[in-house]
C-alpha cells in the first residue's frame, strides 16, 4: 500500500496514527496518510524558523531564485508522476489536471520567482530643521514561518499559489495539505531536496482540521502568518486561532457566485462558459457558478441550450480521453452534494437535469459519482439559492432589468466571483463596477492572470493575493530613515 509521510527538515517522517485514503473513482482503499502528532508539527515549525535564521534566510536573492528555478524543473521533470497522483487522489479528468493543475504547480513558483527580482521600493527625502535633511526608503523583509493550509479541489495548484510566492519572498513554510488528497504535497518535498532547498524551508504535515494537524499548525505561537484556502466557517475558526499573537492572515473561502447572462450576449459563448463554470472540476471550484440569472427574453432558450449541452458531457474514469468530468472527491462530499439534490426537490425546484447518481459500469459503481444538475423554479430564499454546495449544479433564474440582476447577484453572504455576458460595453463595466465580488469575468469565466489580485469579498475571504499583493502579505514592509 501507497504510504504517504510527513516531509520535516527535509526528510520523510513517518507517524504512529495513519487514516485511510481511498480513490474517488472505485473507492477502493489507495493509501495509508500518516497523521502527525503535535510533536512533529512542532518539528515541523522549528525546522522552519531553524532555517529561516540559518541558510534560507542568509541566502542572496539570486540564489534563492536560482533554486526556485530549479523546483520550476522538477515539477516540470515530473509531470507524469505529479499528473497521476492528482489524478488518483481527486478523481478530475486527466486533461484537465495536464492542462491546468500541474502547469500551474510549476507557473506559481515561476511567476513568483521572477516577480522578486523588481521588486519596486518607495523612497522620500525628508526636510529636518537642521537643514541638512533625512532620507526614507522602504524594505522588504520576509514576514516569516507561514503555515499554509490547503484544500482538496484543486490540490497542487492552490499549495503552490502559497508557497511559490512566500518562498520567493524569503520565507520559510509549514504546509498541511487537506486530509483528502495529500499526495502531490508530499510529492513536492523530494522536488525540494533535489533543488538544493535546505532542509526545513519546505515542511508538510499530513493531518485533518480541529485536535490534529491544522490546529497544532495554526495555534503555534512560532507561526508567523497564516494563508488558507477552504470553507468560511473553518476560515473563521483559523482567525480566532490567529488572534492569538495577532498574526496576519490572507483567508480565500467559499462562493456562491453569480452568472448573469443578458439578452445581447454572444449566446452559444455564454452558454459554453456557464457550463464550464457550473461543472468544471465537477463543480468543485470556490470560483464556479451556482446561480444563473438569464434576461427573460432568451431564459427559455438558454435553460433548454444548458440542458442539451449538460445531458452531451461524458462522465467517467479520469484516465479516459473522453471524460469531461470525473466524480467528486469523496464519498462525504458525494453525500453533501446529494442531500442538497434532494433538498432542492424538497424546496420545490423544477429538475430540468441530472438530481442524481449516474449509471456507471460496475468498476466505478463504488466511487463518488454525481450527475451534473440544473434546476429552475426556486424562490430567492431557498437554502440551495443560498448556501455553497461546491458540486456540478446550478439554479437558474429569469430576471427582467439590469438594476434586477445586479440586486440578484449581490444578495449573498459571500463575494468572490460573478460572470457576466452581454456585448454591450457600457453595460459590462457598469455591471461589472456594481457586482461585489473580488473578481468580475466579462464574457469568461476563470481566465486568470497571475498578476492580478485574487481574493473575495464579505464572507468568501479576507485579503487578496496574487502579483504584488502576494508580495505584500508575505513581506513586511520596512521604513528605513537615514539622517544625513
Ligand atoms: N476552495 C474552496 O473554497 C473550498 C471549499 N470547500 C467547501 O468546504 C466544504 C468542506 O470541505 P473541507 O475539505 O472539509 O473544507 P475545510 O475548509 O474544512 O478544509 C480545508 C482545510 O482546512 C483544514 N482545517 C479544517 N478545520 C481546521 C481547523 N479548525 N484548523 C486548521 N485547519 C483546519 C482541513 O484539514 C483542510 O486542510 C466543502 O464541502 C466545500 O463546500 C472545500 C474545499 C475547497
Ligand atoms: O486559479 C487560482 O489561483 C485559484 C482557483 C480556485 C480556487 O481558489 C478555489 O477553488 O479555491
Amino acid at each position: 500500500m501507497t504510504q504517504v509521510h510527513n516531509f520535516i527538515a527535509g526528510e520523510y517522517v513517518a507517524s504512529e496514527r495513519r487514516f485511510k485514503k481511498y480513490s474517488p473513482v472505485t473507492g477502493e482503499w489507495i493509501a495509508d496518510i500518516h497523521e502527525a502528532s503535535r510533536e512533529q508539527v512542532d518539528a515541523a515549525v522549528r525546522a522552519a524558523r531553524d532555517a529561516l535564521n540559518g541558510p534560507w534566510g542568509q541566502m542572496p536573492l539570486q540564489a534563492r531564485i536560482a533554486i526556485l528555478e530549479k523546483v520550476v524543473d522538477g515539477i516540470t521533470r515530473r509531470f507524469d508522476a505529479f499528473l497521476a497522483a492528482e489524478c488518483a487522489d481527486t478523481g478530475k479528468p486527466t486533461a484537465l489536471a495536464r492542462s491546468l493543475d500541474i502547469p500551474r504547480g510549476a507557473a506559481n513558483f515561476k511567476v513568483f520567482a521572477d516577480m522578486v527580482k523588481d521588486v519596486p521600493g518607495e523612497c522620500f527625502e525628508t526636510a529636518t530643521p537642521d537643514g541638512r535633511g533625512a532620507i526614507n526608503y522602504s524594505v522588504r523583509a520576509p514576514v516569516g514561518v507561514v503555515g499554509v493550509i490547503c484544500p482538496w479541489n484543486l490540490p497542487l495548484l492552490l499549495l503552490t499559489w502559497k508557497v511559490g510566492p512566500a518562498l520567493a519572498c524569503g520565507n520559510t513554510v509549514v504546509v498541511k495539505p487537506s486530509e483528502v488528497t495529500p499526495q502531490t504535497a508530499a510529492m513536492l518535498g523530494e522536488v525540494m531536496n533535489e533543488a538544493g532547498v535546505p532542509p526545513g524551508v519546505f515542511n508538510v504535515v499530513h493531518g485533518f482540521g480541529p485536535d490534529s494537524a491544522g490546529e497544532f499548525l495554526t495555534t503555534h505561537p512560532w507561526v508567523d502568518a497564516i494563508t488558507f484556502t477552504g470553507e468560511t466557517r473553518t476560515g473563521a475558526a483559523i482567525m480566532q486561532a490567529a488572534a492569538i499573537g495577532a498574526r496576519p492572515v490572507s483567508l480565500e473561502m467559499g462562493g456562491k457566485n453569480a452568472a448573469l447572462i443578458f439578452a445581447d450576449c454572444d449566446f452559444d459563448a455564454a452558454v459554453e462558459g456557464t457550463l464550464r463554470s457550473a461543472f468544471a472540476n465537477s463543480g468543485q471550484v470556490c470560483l464556479g457558478t451556482e446561480r444563473v440569472y438569464v434576461e427573460r427574453p432568451i431564459f427559455e432558450r438558454f435553460v433548454a441550450a444548458m440542458k442539451t449541452a449538460t445531458e452531451a458531457m461524458r462522465i467517467g474514469a479520469p484516465d479516459e480521453a473522453s471524460t469531461q468530468m470525473g466524480p467528486l472527491v469523496s464519498k462525504e462530499h458525494q453525500a453533501k452534494v446529494l442531500s442538497y439534490y434532494q433538498l432542492a426537490r424538497e424546496e420545490g425546484a423544477t429538475v430540468v437535469t441530472g438530481g442524481g447518481i449516474p449509471d456507471m459500469p460496475a468498476a466505478l459503481k463504488d466511487g463518488s459519482w454525481v450527475e451534473p444538475t440544473i434546476w429552475t423554479g426556486l424562490p430567492e430564499d431557498a437554502r440551495v439559492i443560498k448556501e455553497e454546495i461546491f458540486g456540478p449544479c446550478c439554479h437558474i433564474a429569469p430576471f427582467d432589468r439590469e438594476e434586477d440582476a445586479i440586486a440578484l447577484a449581490n444578495a449573498t453572504d459571500y463575494g468572490l466571483s460573478a460572470a457576466i455576458w452581454t456585448t454591450n460595453l457600457a453595460r459590462a463595466h457598469r455591471v461589472a463596477r456594481q457586482v461585489n465580488a473580488g473578481i468580475a469575468w466579462v464574457n469568461s469565466w476563470y481566465l486568470r492572470d497571475l498578476r492580478t489580485p485574487f481574493g473575495g469579498a464579505k464572507q468568501s475571504g479576507i485579503g487578496r493575493e496574487g502579483g504584488v499583493h502576494s508580495l505584500e502579505f508575505y513581506t513586511e514592509l520596512k521604513n528605513i530613515c537615514i539622517k544625513l
